[in-house]
């Protein structure tokens, strides 16, 4: 697992350490491992051109530091100071290791063609001490027009603590942010280096010991990695049965969406589920059965449709492709009145949006599993951009205000429970923006539900295995949900070989 703390809990824990250590030790901590992160991006140090863009505080100080490192080491080093002061002490290692620094005018942008913009150009290697921790918004001035010519050079930038520009606690991008290919962060992850768009910016992410792990209390975010994920999964054992693995009620599709009930399904079986038991119009279970012949069906009744919901089951998935009619409301409630754990996506958080109650008021465990458009129309007052500029923000509020698991699918999926740190799915691809995805994950999700994973759990678990399950279908074209399913086995197997 990897773990993230926001920047007010990572500066009293700094505090606290930096307190029985001698003066300046934590930095030192710091700028020795970003020095070997830099050595090992580059081909070799001996003779590289390596450029630090240096803001004001600390993080300036850091890339100063390791500046030095890496020109004793025979690197030219050259730092460019933007900052409205310099970490003088840093400035100073730097001169007598043999490095130089110019002071790049700060009021104005940086013109093509200028020293500043030339030394960046003709880098090796450059290093992002404009702001850590202590930044605020996107970046301004000139650190913006270094970002920029950062992001147009050759060279592979490394990012002190984090991408300069990004909002570190919660991976908003508001303005102009360093993009990096490798962020080396101190002491803790911090969460916006996991949720997009934030973590888009941050690259391959190192992490660097200072020695904060005895200060730091609970996670705010959580990433799971392999590991975690194997640990979690539900597996065979010799004494299990087809109800001991989980039987999976299936309340999706309609005659305007058959496809949606086939693809859930499909995710559902290949997510290791013990049965599912379809609950559908005629022709829908028709083609549900064409495709999966092991799924059992009950055949609703159009004149009575909640007669046949089957009873028995370890868990339900309610909503995709359902419809949001008088009688897929009356469905859901039903099935939110069991004791059953209840995965409700797309139709179902539509639903649910006007009738809050059913989930606020639940004491069985509940998993809501919307997308940036679904998720809005549960918060009064906030549109799908929002959600996205802010998931982790808007994932944790829902799951609040609703007292229940909210997994908020999207270019980073994030997982929130009251009382729990969130969760950020490191798997997610863009390989996943294709219709009808979202029905298979639904199904992978309510299959270890019905298996006996908490709602937070199962919701790691899916996540992790759908984004892992495109990488893997992927051959280099696009893929479809189909896809998705069948490379679902090679996703649980390749969990063990990570
Ligand atoms: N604490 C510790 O123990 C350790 C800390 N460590 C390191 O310290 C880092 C935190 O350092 P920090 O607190 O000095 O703040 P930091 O982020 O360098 O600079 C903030 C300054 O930047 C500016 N600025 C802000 N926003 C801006 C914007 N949008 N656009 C442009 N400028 C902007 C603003 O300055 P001003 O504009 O006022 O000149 C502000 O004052 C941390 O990330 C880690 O690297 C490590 O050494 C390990 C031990
Ligand atoms: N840009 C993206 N990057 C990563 N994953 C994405 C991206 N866009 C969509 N996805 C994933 O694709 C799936 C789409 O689900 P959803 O929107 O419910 O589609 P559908 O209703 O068509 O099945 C979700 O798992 C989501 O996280
Ligand atoms: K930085």
């Amino acid at each position: 697992m990897r773990y993230a703390h926001a920047v007010e809990t990572v500066r009293k824990a700094e505090g606290e350490l930096m307190a029985r250590l001698p003066d300046g030790a934590l930095m030192q901590r710091a700028a020795t491992g970003l020095a070997g992160v830099c050595a090992r991006v580059l081909p070799r140090v001996y003779g590289s051109r390596v450029v630090l863009l240096i803001g004001s505080g600390d993080n300036g100080g850091d890339a100063l530091y390791a500046g030095s490192q890496l020109a004793r080491r025979g690197a030219a080093v050259r730092a460019l100071l933007v900052g409205s002061r310099v970490h003088e002490a840093g400035l100073a290692a730097l001169r007598a290791a043999g490095g130089r620094a110019v002071d790049v005018p700060r009021s104005a942008e940086i013109p093509a063609g200028s020293a500043a913009s030339m030394e960046v150009a003709a880098a090796d290697l450059i290093v992002d001490g404009l702001v850590g921790i202590g930044g605020s918004g996107g970046l301004r001035g000139p650190h913006a027009s270094l970002a920029i010519l950062a992001g147009a050079a050759e060279a592979p930038v490394v990012a002190v603590d984090l991408p300069s520009g990004i909002d570190v606690d919660t991976g908003a991008v508001e303005g102009t942010a360093v993009r990096a290919d490798v962020t080396a962060t101190f002491g803790t992850h911090k969460p916006g280096l996991f949720v997009n768009p934030g973590a888009a910016h941050a690259g391959v992410v190192e992490f660097v010991d200072i020695g904060l792990a005895g200060e730091l209390p609970t996670a705010r975010l959580e990433c799971p990695q392999a590991g975690d994920i194997d640990a979690l999964l539900p597996r065979p054992e010799p004494e299990s049965t087809k109800y001991r693995r989980g039987v999976l009620g299936m309340a999706v599709g309609s005659d305007r969406f058959r496809g949606a009930a086939v693809l859930a399904a499909g995710g559902a079986l290949r997510g290791g589920v013990g049965m599912v038991r379809y609950a559908g119009r005629e022709a829908v279970a028709t083609e549900v059965v064409r495709r999966w012949p092991e799924v059992v069906v009950s055949v609703l009744d159009p004149g009575d449709p909640l007669a046949g919901l089957p009873e028995g089951v370890n868990a339900w998935v309610v909503g995709p492709g359902r419809g949001v009619d008088g009688a897929a409301a009356a469905e859901l409630e039903s099935i939110l009145a069991t004791s059953a754990p209840v995965l409700l996506d797309a139709d179902a958080v539509t639903l649910l949006g006007q009738r809050p109650r059913l989930v606020r008021d639940r004491a069985a465990p509940t998993l809501l599993t919307p997308h940036a458009g679904e998720l809005a129309r549960l918060l009064p007052d906030t549109s799908p951009r929002e959600v996205e500029a802010r998931r982790l923000e808007h994932a944790t509020r829902a799951a609040e205000e609703y007292r229940c698991v909210v997994l908020l699918k999207g270019s980073t999926t994030v997982i929130a429970e009251p009382g729990r740190p969130a969760a950020a799915d490191p798997t997610g691809t863009s390989l996943l923006a294709t219709a009808g995805t979202g029905d298979v994950l639904s199904g992978l999700v309510g299959s270890l539900l019905s298996g006996g994973l908490a709602p937070r759990e199962a919701a790691m678990c899916g996540a992790y295995l759908h984004g892992l399950a495109a990488r893997l279908a992927h051959d280099g074209g696009p893929i479809g949900a189909s896809d998705l399913i069948d490379a679902l086995p090679a996703a649980i197997r390749a969990l063990r070989a990570e």
